[in-house]
């Protein structure tokens, strides 16, 4: 799914009342029953609700929301701001709220009353035709509404907060829910932003995306419809030939479990055979824990010193477990000036690099680098304010470097060498537990193994790896689920796309 900003979105509503022949004010009030919908399903009848709005259609739709909750039995009590002239639709939703009930205007902040305990408040403020910094009236409602425990549902996005770039001032709503229209907004995957949309929501309120297919985005959101379209079904007439062969250079003395971890997930993800390159004090253990894969038994005991034959393999990973020694970075300047085809490279091979940063010009194009934020500093060689820059030196890095970067973290983004960001849909925050991204570069070089783009294996690969993560919450829990798990259930993700 596309990530659009305000004034493409405001593009395709225009598309969408020209195709169907609504008006925008029909188009509202099918925002304000979709939001609606959501609240009702997760929300009591007993408590007041008090109901914020701005004078433009965000406004609106909190009007119309009123009106609907009134409707449906709910105590509510709207406040509409008049600092200014309202938008028409939003002026049509008041004339018709008024005759339900009495609306508090609020021109000044005098006008403001104190807002009790033990209410639901209902924040359609400001949405995103925000275009300047919030003072004055709109500043002092929100710092009231953040001053309360009340719990805050934001209409579309938290008021204050701009839907494709930060904001600098500081009046922003604290919501607890942000239930946001057909499509999330860029602001809503930068980890900063967390403490102002709360969980997010997307509720479809019928746009017509086909009025999007001309429309260019850098961003995108990689949910379950794009899996089902990206990924293929297993062949009847196989051989284990068909579904690739996979060397993993992983491990070292005290470490050999993350070799483990992505072995097995590379195995449990479909490819057809795995050979482990480990030091010698690992063979034990690895063969153990998993019979099926195939052994390359590095001469030194404690590191990887030597680089095996890496002819025939359909694709090779590179980094966990494995330890920074200078003998193991050697092997991976020699596997990066060796190899023509994309590589793997995450865990102490991105530490590596970070130490050697002229050996960047050796990775092989379309690469895919799966680094956490600490790690994509150190290979930036600088600390990062804040998530947009963070997210922006990636788009730099993935371009300059020609690679993808798998960037972690909550809505993990995939950097593609373009430019263009596919942020993930799946997971949870179970998924930040040790090993977790061992089974990650697994699960990416086992897709890229068979036969996936180096682009789709790692969307796939992140797609995969956190729709795993959620069927072990489900059964394990968020704090007591491990990595191990994840490849556990990563079954079940094959069961809900491939079958
Ligand atoms: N397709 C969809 O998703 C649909 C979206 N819909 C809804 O429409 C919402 C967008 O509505 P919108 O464009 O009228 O803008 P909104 O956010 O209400 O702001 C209103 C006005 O406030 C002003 N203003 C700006 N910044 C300010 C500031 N800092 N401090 C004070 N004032 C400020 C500025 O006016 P100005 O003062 O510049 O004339 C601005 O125009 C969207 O979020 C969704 O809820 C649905 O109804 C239907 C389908
Ligand atoms: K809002």
């Amino acid at each position: 799914m596309k990530i659009l900003t305000a004034a493409q979105i405001h593009q395709l509503d225009l598309y969408t009342q020209e195709a169907e022949h609504i008006t925008s004010l029909a188009l509202m009030e099918r925002a304000a029953e979709a939001f609606v919908g959501w609240f009702t399903k997760h929300t009591s009848l007993q408590k007041e609700i008090w109901v914020f709005c701005g004078r433009g259609n965000n406004g609106g739709d909190g009007l119309a929301i009123a009106c609907l909750l009134i409707n449906r039995g709910y105590k509510v009590k709207p406040f509409i701001v008049k600092s200014g002239p309202l938008t028409s639709d939003c002026a049509a939703n008041l004339s018709r709220l008024e005759k339900m009930v009495a609306v508090t205007s609020i021109v000044t902040e005098e006008d403001l009353v104190k807002i009790p305990a033990n209410i639901l408040i209902i924040d359609a403020l400001l949405g995103s035709g925000l275009n300047r910094e919030v003072t004055g009236v709109y500043a002092a409602i929100i710092d009231k509404i953040n001053a309360t425990e009340n719990k805050v549902y934001a209409v579309d996005v938290p008021s204050g907060l701009y839907s494709d770039y930060p904001a600098k001032h500081a009046a922003i709503i604290t919501a607890d829910h942000t239930i946001t229209f057909q499509m999330p907004k860029l602001m809503l995957f930068l980890s900063d932003h967390e403490a102002f949309t709360g969980a997010w929501h997307i509720v479809d309120i019928g746009l017509k995306m086909e009025g999007a297919a001309d429309i260019v985005s850098d961003y995108s959101y990689t949910d379950a419809a794009v899996i089902h379209k990206m990924i293929r079904k297993r062949p009847v007439f196989s051989h284990k030939g068909t579904f690739g062969k996979v060397l993993l250079i992983a491990g070292s003395k005290g470490m050999m479990g993350a070799a483990t971890l992505a072995a097995k997930s590379i195995l449990r993800t479909g490819a057809g055979l795995v050979c482990v390159h480990i030091p010698g004090s690992g063979v034990d253990i690895v063969q153990t824990l998993i019979p099926e894969a195939i052994l390359s038994i590095d001469p030194n005991k404690e590191v990887v010193t030597v680089l095996p034959d890496i002819d025939g393999y359909s694709a090779i990973g590179i980094g966990v477990g494995l330890g920074e020694h200078p003998y193991t970075a050697d092997v991976l300047e020699e596997l990066l000036v060796s190899s023509v085809d994309p590589l793997v490279i995450d865990a102490s091979a991105l530490n590596i690099l970070a130490s050697n940063p002229h050996w960047i010009t050796h990775i092989p194009p379309n690469s895919i680098l799966t680094p956490h934020p600490r790690e994509l500093e150190r290979l930036a060689g600088m600390k990062f304010q804040n998530s947009w820059e963070r997210l922006h030196k990636a788009i730099e890095m993935a371009k300059k470097m020609q690679v993808i970067i798998v960037l972690k973290g909550a809505y993990t983004a995939v950097v593609m060498p373009t430019g263009v960001v596919h942020f993930n849909s799946t997971g949870n925050s179970g998924l930040a537990t040790a090993g977790s991204g061992d089974v990650l570069t697994g699960i990416i070089t086992s897709f890229l193994a068979q036969g996936y783009s180096p682009a789709d294996a790692a969307r796939l690969g992140v797609f995969a790896h956190g729709y795993a993560g959620d069927a072990a919450a489900e059964v394990k829990s968020k704090a007591g689920m491990i990595a191990s798990d994840i490849t556990e259930y990563l079954p079940m993700f094959f069961l809900d796309f491939e079958e």
